[in-house]
């Protein structure tokens, strides 16, 4: 019997640098830093990607969209996501459903969780109760406390598509 579930975890770290609004999950969020990145610098999605190509050992982000790589400029983390998700169903799985974590003090993540659970769910075409997306402080401990950076965690569990 062939299996019929894969499972991946990502996790992925961004600086703070100049700017006035991140990328999270798909949704612009206003907020008095930005990240310092090759691409949008959205470390929900990039967290994602992760955990997607790991499912099936597909390597990383960094394998599929080279930073050296001057199309990945600037680009837009979900159509990182959509070409993880065509590479999962042309092996014959799709998400079954994700869990993304964000890490930072701010901003405010809760705010703008269901705007990111419907962004995400509609790169992946699945249902928005399959995704899940929470936050959390790191009580002001290390690099997320001090307000230097973001991360997130990602897992996602495939099924067959
Ligand atoms: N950037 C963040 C961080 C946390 N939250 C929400 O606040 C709750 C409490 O966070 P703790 O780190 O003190 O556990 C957490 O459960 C999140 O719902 C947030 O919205 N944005
Ligand atoms: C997304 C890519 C695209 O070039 O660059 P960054 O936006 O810097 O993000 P990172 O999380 O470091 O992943 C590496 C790259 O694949």
């Amino acid at each position: 019997m062939s299996i019929q579930v894969r499972i991946g975890h990502g996790f992925d770290v961004h600086a703070f640098g100049d700017g006035d609004h991140l990328m999270l999950g798909g949704v612009r969020v206003p907020h008095a830093r930005g990240v310092l990145a090759h691409s949008d610098g959205d470390v929900a999605l990039h967290a994602l990607c992760d955990a997607m190509l790991g499912a099936l050992a597909l390597g990383d982000i960094g394998k599929h969209f080279p930073p050296s790589d001057e199309r990945w400029k600037g680009a837009d983390s979900r159509a990182f996501v959509r070409h993880c998700d065509a590479l999962l169903r042309e092996r014959g799985w799709r998400v079954g459903n994700c869990d993304i974590t964000v890490v930072c003090e701010r901003p405010k993540v809760g705010p703008r969780v269901q705007a990111m659970r419907e962004a995400i769910a509609a790169e992946l075409d699945i249902a928005i109760d399959a995704v899940s997306v929470k936050a959390t402080t790191t009580e002001t401990l290390g690099f997320t406390g001090r307000g230097e950076g973001i991360a997130a965690h990602a897992v996602c569990l495939l099924v067959r598509a």
